[in-house]
């Protein structure tokens, strides 16, 4: 079997960690991104294709070339607030792309995909922590495009026997420990890059968005899992879909959530410099809490990982966008 792995989306965040993983690994990973959020410094282990997984020719080149083994599919859109406001432009290359990708990938008799899904696609949870078995009921467009996804997924598993892993990051943190590539998404949302960025002085105050949740300090809880240890399970599920053949969906988090005003608090310990703060109203759609029923991917997959604790993956961000 080909010891090349497709990995759209390679040039993004999660997706270059992630090559370092599947090199680390003894995987030969080829990137194919088209660049409007990927960076050409963050792909560091394998080629670079510069092309649209909408694009049936580029597909079809990059598939007759390495021939992959099987195909990690990052490449998204991950705007919650503009799927909403530009609905078309998340199921065109969400749902379109995939589509489009995984026609390639029955043209090209390739019948493994290790998906980028997420804890979006649950919506407002009815229980915390979130097992896989939660019913899904996105609330903004960006998660039902995941979701559609999913479905597509399962439905190309029954008609063809493409197999996939559907894995649901909770929130995405921290740098390579190496220091090899991090978090650089422009424009920037995310709150632990934010905090750090506002400490550092190089953002305007962080707006706090709500101190009036249901939780023990008023602002929201989330389930922060180190970008590396995301990059560990990719190859897990790798290796599980290659020898087991058959699908699966899994969470990837600790199991454990932290308030936004828990990251404010440990980036001041961790930086050694006040976050400068603003209080503002919730942002549209945020629920009170995320958080991972995480053990199934530990049972099956045999995932670990292997920096759980906040101060940890805050430490690696620090360092990683200091030095920026
Ligand atoms: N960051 C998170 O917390 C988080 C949480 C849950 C799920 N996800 C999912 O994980 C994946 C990666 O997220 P990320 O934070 O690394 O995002 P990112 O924007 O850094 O990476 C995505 C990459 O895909 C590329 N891309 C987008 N559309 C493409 C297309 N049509 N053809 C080729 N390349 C294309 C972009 O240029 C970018 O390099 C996404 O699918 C996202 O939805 C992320
Ligand atoms: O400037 C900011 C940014 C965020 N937050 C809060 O911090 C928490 C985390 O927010 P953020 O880092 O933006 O992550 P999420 O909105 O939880 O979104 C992540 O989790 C989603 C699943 O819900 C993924 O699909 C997304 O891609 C991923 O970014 C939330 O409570 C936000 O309200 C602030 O208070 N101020």
């Amino acid at each position: 079997m080909s010891d090349c792995i497709l990995v759209t989306g390679g040039a993004g965040y999660i997706g270059s960690q992630t090559c370092k993983a599947l090199a680390a690994a003894g995987y030969r990973p080829v990137t194919l991104d088209n660049m409007v959020y990927g960076h050409e410094w963050a792909v560091k282990w394998g080629e670079l294709v510069r092309g649209d997984i909408l694009d049936a020719q580029t597909l079809d080149a990059v598939f007759s070339r390495h021939a992959p083994a099987a195909v990690i599919h990052f490449a998204a859109y991950a705007y919650v607030g503009e799927s909403v406001t530009d609905p078309q432009k998340y199921y065109r290359n969400n749902v379109g792309g995939s589509l489009s990708l995984l026609e390639a990938m029955r043209r090209h008799d390739c019948r493994y995909m290790v998906f980028s899904s997420t804890c979006a696609t649950y919506g407002e949870p009815k229980e915390i922590p979130i097992p896989e078995n939660h019913p899904q009921h996105p609330v903004n467009p960006y998660g039902w495009s995941k979701l559609m996804i999913e479905q597509m997924l399962k439905d190309f598993d029954t008609a063809y026997g493409l197999r996939h892993v559907a894995l649901r990051y909770f929130n995405a943190a921290g740098a390579d420990p190496d220091g090899i590539v991090g978090e650089e998404h422009d424009p920037e949302t995310h709150l632990i890059p934010l905090a750090i960025l506002a400490a550092l002085g190089r953002r305007r105050a962080l707006s706090v968005f709500g101190r009036d949740y249901p939780t023990p300090d008023g602002t929201a809880i989330r389930d922060y899992i180190h970008v590396a240890d995301l990059a560990e399970a990719h190859v897990a599920a790798l290796k599980f879909l290659l020898a087991e053949d058959r699908s699966e969906a899994f969470n990837l988090g600790t199991g454990t959530g932290h308030t936004v005003q828990q990251v404010i608090e440990t980036v001041q310990e961790v930086g050694g410099r006040e976050v400068p703060v603003a209080d503002a109203p919730r942002r549209a759609g945020d629920p009170p809490a995320l958080v991972a029923v995480a053990d199934k991917a530990r049972r099956i997959l045999g995932w670990e990982p292997k920096i759980p604790d906040l101060q940890g993956i805050i430490r690696t961000a620090w360092d990683w966008h200091r030095k920026q």
